[in-house]
């Protein structure tokens, strides 16, 4: 990519697609294009077809998604599969229609079997039956991955797919029955440690602030107390206790999302599909499997993720866990060794990254964000 070349990044106000766009400036890049949902909605086919015919965008990171937690993706399972098939689709194609000199779509961890062995290789993926909860979703990212690889068997494009592990960062989606464990518990320890203190206004600024209800400064203690119980934090006969959904035994991997962004514009600087198929798949008649894990390697349990939050947020209640609420995959820890050989690797410790992730959103409550 040079740095005035016309990049797309799709999905720029979300998690991943605000730090894509922030390492991208960082770098030196000073023509990007975005579109907000509302400007721009990628399920539709002919809105996109028209966006790329006028703007002709050089490079396309695709970041744009239907995502959610373990919850969200278990109720809305006709959203994600469609509106997930419905963007890539629309997009990719576009695409190679409109000669798009690379693409980088993003796909995830859950694409692979629920039981696969681990570390989880790319070389694992449709060797088994996919978690429940998620499957509408890996299935679409599925179809994206291949989709991007049948385009570069057949049409000779270069569209490359990368599967994150779980990630986490700033401008992250933090609604406590829609979001990820890590946004989720960073939230319910911090309104359970307001909730200790007694500091009432600390919870009213909260609620108000993030899309949890649209309450904010007339909400009374009372109706305060029975919304927190709702979404898992009480006060108990010890004081107060905070609910973790699920057994406390699945095991995650996390990554801190300006790496993630960091390692896609790296991938995009420096790695095409034909050096993956190379390097990886070399001599090889079938060319499949041709995606890249981005991850650490290293993953900790739900248990002790919680207790890692719970001291960097500074809560000094009880922990309880809800096994009637789903685990999920069991473990899914990746194999990062093709991203390793291909010259990149995370910088950023869990520990590190949840005490920026709590800065952080404590800075944007105080500012109203
Ligand atoms: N978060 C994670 O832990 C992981 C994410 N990924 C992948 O990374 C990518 C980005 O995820 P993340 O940043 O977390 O997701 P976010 O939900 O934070 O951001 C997604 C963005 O896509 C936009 N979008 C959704 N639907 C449409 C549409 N129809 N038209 C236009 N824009 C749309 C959203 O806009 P709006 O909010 O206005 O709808 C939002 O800005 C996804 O492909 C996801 O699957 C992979 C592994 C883990
Ligand atoms: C990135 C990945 O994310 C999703 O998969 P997931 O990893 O299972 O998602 P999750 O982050 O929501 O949960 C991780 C674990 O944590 C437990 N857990 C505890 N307490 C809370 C809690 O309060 N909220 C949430 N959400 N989970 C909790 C929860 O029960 C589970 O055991 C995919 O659907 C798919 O979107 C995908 O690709």
């Amino acid at each position: 990519m040079e740095k005035e070349s016309k990049i797309y990044v799709a999905g720029h106000r979300g998690l991943v697609g605000a730090a894509l766009v922030q390492a991208l400036r960082k770098k030196g890049y000073t023509n990007i294009l975005t579109k907000t949902h509302s400007e721009l909605d990628l399920t539709d086919q002919e809105a996109v077809s028209r966006f790329f015919e006028n703007e002709k965008p050089e490079y396309v990171f695709l970041a744009a998604a239907k995502v959610g937690g373990i919850w969200a993706n278990n109720l809305y399972r006709a959203e994600f599969i469609y509106q997930n098939l419905m963007i890539q689709s629309n997009v990719i194609h576009q695409s190679y229609l409109h000669g798009v000199k690379k693409l980088l779509f993003l796909g995830s961890t859950c694409i692979y079997p629920r039981l696969a062995p681990q570390p989880m290789k790319e070389e694992y993926l449709l060797t088994g039956e996919l978690e429940y909860t998620n499957e509408p979703y890996a299935i679409a990212k599925i179809a994206g991955m291949r989709m991007c690889e049948s385009y570069n068997l057949q049409y000779g494009t270069n569209f490359i797919s990368v599967m994150p592990t779980n990630l986490y960062g700033p401008n992250d989606n933090f609604d406590l029955e829609t979001s990820h464990v890590l946004p989720a518990l960073l939230r319910k320890f911090h309104l359970a440690k307001a909730l200790q203190q007694e500091n009432w206004e600390l919870i009213r600024a909260d609620l108000s602030r993030r899309p949890l209800e649209e309450r904010g400064d007339d909400i009374s203690e009372g109706e305060i107390l029975t919304l927190l119980e709702k979404y898992g934090v009480r006060k108990s006969s010890h004081g107060v206790e905070v609910e973790i959904w699920g057994t406390g035994r699945p095991r995650r991997e996390f990554l801190w999302v300006d790496d993630l962004a960091d390692a896609c514009v790296f991938l995009m600087e420096h790695v095409d599909f034909e050096d993956i198929v190379k390097k990886f798949l070399g001599g090889q008649q079938e060319i499949r499997n041709t995606h890249i894990n981005i991850g650490t390697g290293e993953d900790i349990s739900i248990r002790d993720l919680a207790e890692l939050m719970k001291e960097v947020v500074g809560f000094k209640g009880d922990i309880v866990f809800n096994p009637e609420k789903p685990d999920g995959t069991p473990v899914k820890r990746t194999d990062v060794s093709r991203l390793h050989s291909l010259g990149w690797r995370h910088s950023v410790g869990l520990r590190e990254g949840v005490e920026r992730l709590y800065e952080w959103y404590v800075s944007s409550l105080e500012m109203g964000s």
